[in-house]
């Protein structure tokens, strides 16, 4: 990875409950709502016959019966808060760099980890994420998300996983529920890495879909292959036009927005070239058939 800057689009900030009670002039449905639930995962202890003692009890209650039976979860009750860290940009920006360095760094401190990708990809090893720079790390090369739960293990996802990385999140279909669910519901910590724009720098797959629900984004950038500037674009060497077309440095390059248009134009100009040239040859042996 060279040159790459980092724009965090959305930071952490301070926790919207805190902003929005603050205003609230008297107790609301939400605010009564929110007191219940943290007196349930708190387990506060209060007054007799106030309505948190009586959560109280429905806790203590479940916590007993929890030796014998797996413990029921309250209604109010809220999962451990999951996050979900975004890093976009373009081919060659340091993506799968980045979410090698965060998932070691996860790792080092204890949490268990598990990193995934797309099976689209079959550039390096299906059994590894590998950077451009031939850095690896063993990776469940899958062909959709939802299938991960039951692949790793219930028990051992719900209970032992912590952090979740995902690179060419691009290529999968169900990207946005899974990290929703991971996060929202099951308290894991997701990192996802892919492709914001495709080589007609078109939204690619639904990685542009998480920004709303994600706790940090990270826009990289390459060096433009022409000129050497800061890229934050891809360009496509080849003919191909669909939007998936599997390749590395052999059929992309990173570039600049200058060179991104005048990369395109280029490539307009020569197809219009190669068209007409193959149109009129394709008169000529017409015409000389006839
Ligand atoms: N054609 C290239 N242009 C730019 N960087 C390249 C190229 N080929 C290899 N690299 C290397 O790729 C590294 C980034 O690799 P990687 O993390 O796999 O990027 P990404 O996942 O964003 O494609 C850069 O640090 C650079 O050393
Ligand atoms: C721009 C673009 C890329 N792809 C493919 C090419 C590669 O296999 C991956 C991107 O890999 P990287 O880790 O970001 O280097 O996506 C594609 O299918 N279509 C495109 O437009
Ligand atoms: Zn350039």
């Amino acid at each position: 990875m060279f040159g790459v800057s980092m724009r965090t689009l959305i930071s952490p900030s301070l926790s919207p409950f805190s902003l929005h009670l603050h205003h609230l002039p008297k107790p609301s449905l939400f605010s009564t709502v929110l007191r219940f639930s943290s007196a349930i995962n708190n387990n506060i202890k209060s007054p007799k016959n106030s309505p948190r003692s009586a959560i109280s009890t429905v806790k203590s209650q479940t916590t007993a019966s929890s030796s014998s039976s797996p413990p029921q979860s309250h209604p109010l009750s809220f999962s451990p808060p999951g996050e979900i860290h975004v890093v976009v940009g373009p081919m060659f920006s340091g993506k799968t760099t980045t979410l090698l360095r965060r998932i070691l760094a996860e790792k080092l401190t204890g949490k268990k980890i598990a990193v995934i990708k797309s099976n689209k990809d079959t550039r390096y090893c299906t059994e590894s994420i590998v950077t451009h720079d031939g850095e690896k790390f063993p990776c469940w090369s899958l062909p959709d998300l939802s299938s991960f739960k039951e692949r790793f293990g219930t028990d051992e996802y719900e209970n032992r996983l912590d952090v979740i990385g995902i690179d060419e999140a691009q290529f999968f279909g169900d990207l946005y529920e899974f990290c929703r669910e991971a996060a929202d519901k099951e308290g894991k910590t997701v990192i996802v890495a892919g492709l914001d724009g495709d080589f007609m720098r078109r939204r690619f797959g639904s990685v542009l879909d998480l920004i709303p629900i994600a706790d940090t984004v990270t826009k990289l950038t390459s060096r433009c292959e022409v000129c050497g500037k800061r890229a934050s674009f891809t360009m496509r060497k080849t003919e191909e036009k669909v939007t998936e077309l599997i390749g590395g440095a052999e059929v992309y390059m990173p570039v600049c927005r200058n060179h991104y248009v005048c990369g395109q134009s280029v490539l307009e100009t020569a197809r219009a070239v190669l068209d007409s040239s193959s149109t009129k040859t394709h008169d000529v042996v017409v015409a000389s058939s006839l």
